[in-house]
């Protein structure tokens, strides 16, 4: 893939220990969950790829052509989400990634369209800000940031705040309301997604 190119990052890794089950596969109005980050990301993208585990892997293989579904790379296997953006940058090679986890099923295409306006030349990361919250998750990374993402997981430092001390990182104020909901309980479920 060229340079100077946009690509997709989906992180779907994770064990849902504090949903009980796969969040990915749970639905929103018949849809699973990774889906809506998938079409949030499409319109913008030049390709995309989802990073899961051994575990997971077979049960993404019914997507899109367009779609890669990889694991993290060895060394950093289930490190958190830092790995899965790692692994990602490692098999896509493009100059922005457009970073999603999987549990939030009411993501929009405008939120990146938003973040992609702050970014220049220089710029490591675009990282959405919500309700006085970061966003590490549901943002933006530049290719710059690979190599300093993997001196952090030989450090076993898994935190995106660490990282972003280190980096020219754009932190911009969104007030989206459901668009960064993130679905980690059970009780978040039968509260904002159930209809
Ligand atoms: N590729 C990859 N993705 C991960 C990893 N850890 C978490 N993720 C993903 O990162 C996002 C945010 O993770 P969490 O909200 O902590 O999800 P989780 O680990 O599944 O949930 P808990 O077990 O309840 O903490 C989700 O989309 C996860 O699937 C990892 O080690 N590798």
């Amino acid at each position: 893939m060229n340079k100077n190119s946009i690509g997709g990052i989906i992180l779907a890794g994770g064990r849902s220990r504090r949903f009980g089950e796969q969040k990915a596969f749970v639905e929103r109005a018949g849809l699973p969950f990774y889906h809506y980050a998938i079409n949030a990301m499409k319109p913008i993208v030049d390709s995309m790829v989802l990073v899961t585990n051994d575990e997971l892997i077979h049960r993404f293989q019914e997507t899109k052509p367009f779609l890669s579904i990889i694991t993290d790379v060895d060394n950093y296997a289930g490190l958190g989400p830092l790995a899965g953006i790692y692994s990602g940058m490692d098999h896509l090679d493009a100059e922005l990634y457009l970073v999603s986890p999987i549990d939030v099923p009411f993501i929009e295409t405008s939120v990146y369209h938003s973040l992609l306006n702050h970014f220049e030349n220089g710029v490591d990361a675009i990282i959405p800000v919500v309700k006085g919250k970061m966003q590490p998750i549901t943002s933006i990374f530049h290719q710059s940031l690979k190599s300093k993402i993997k001196d952090q997981l030989d450090q076993k430092a898994l935190s995106p705040k660490q990282l972003f001390s280190k980096a020219n990182v754009r932190f911009v104020e969104m007030d989206y309301d459901r668009a960064f909901l993130n679905i980690n309980y059970q009780a978040d479920y039968e509260q904002y997604v159930k209809e």
